[in-house]
């Protein structure tokens, strides 16, 4: 899958508005009620990453998650880190 250009990456994230473009990654910064609603969330992610075999790097602090999107094959964005954020927006609610 070939990586997008910076025009197509700031159209498709008019469709994402909690999500930023930032060092190369997608950004989505999340917060929960306590460390257990978030590592559920996790994993809720995690099985989704798994079905579309595309994974977030992320950083976890307690009641908080940091998820950068980037296709490390590609050296960039593709349509599957998009396909990744919406999913996660979903689920998120
Ligand atoms: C073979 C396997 O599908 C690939 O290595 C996938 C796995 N998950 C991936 N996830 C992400 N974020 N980028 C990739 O390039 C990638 N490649």
């Amino acid at each position: 899958m070939t990586a997008l250009n910076e025009s197509q990456i700031l159209e498709k994230l008019q469709d994402l508005p909690h999500w930023t473009f930032e060092d190369g990654r997608l950004h989505r910064k999340l917060e929960f009620k306590d460390f257990k609603s978030c590592f559920a969330f996790m994993t809720l992610i995690a099985f989704e990453a798994e079905a579309q075999k595309h994974h977030p790097d992320w950083y976890n602090v307690y009641n908080r998650l940091l998820i950068q999107l980037s296709t490390h094959d590609a050296g960039g964005i593709t349509e599957n880190d998009f396909t990744l954020a919406h999913t996660i927006e979903k689920l998120y609610g």
